[in-house]
């Protein structure tokens, strides 16, 4: 997959954690403070391209969000056709400050293929069991 480096060549690209890790570890390009209950926008230094058809989701890393510093968007949506910086919006959630340095993996990017529809208007949908159930009809436990 094409990726552009924005500032610096020594860059670290995201890679795997591991031989069946699902996403890439992305890294933060800055040094930033997070404040107890505020998101910031954090950049990760690189703009990509991805494959036609494709998308890219930022989730959480679980390692961080057991510790309150969550992806506040999670899953981000990357369309196909977004040229510009990956971004994390990151959320701290506990009531102390959380410092993020440069080069710290902060979310995990995750290649996703897309499906796409078109609209066909009707006047009645198709019967099923569940009908308009929602919302726990079917029990909470
Ligand atoms: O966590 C995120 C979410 C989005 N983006 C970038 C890539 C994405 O393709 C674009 C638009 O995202 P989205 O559609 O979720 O945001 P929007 O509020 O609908 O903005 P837009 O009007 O630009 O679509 O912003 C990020 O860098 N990080
Ligand atoms: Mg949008």
């Amino acid at each position: 997959m094409k990726v552009k480096i924005i500032n610096s060549s020594s860059f670290e690209l995201p890679s795997y954690g591991s031989a069946g890790a699902a996403g890439m570890d992305l890294r933060s390009e800055v040094d930033v403070v997070l404040w107890p209950g505020l998101t910031e926008v954090v950049g990760t230094g690189i703009r990509i391209q991805l494959p036609k058809g494709y998308e890219a989701q930022i989730r959480s890393r679980s390692g961080l969000a057991s510790r309150g510093i969550c992806v506040a968007n999670s899953p981000g949506t990357i369309d196909e056709d977004y040229r510009g910086e990956i971004k994390v919006i990151l959320i701290n959630h506990t009531n102390r400050c959380h410092k993020v340095f440069a080069g710290d993996r902060i979310a995990q990017l995750v290649v996703a293929p897309v499906t796409r529809v078109e609209w066909v208007k009707v006047e009645t949908l198709d019967d099923t069991e569940r009908a308009a159930g929602g919302l726990g009809s079917t029990g909470v436990r």
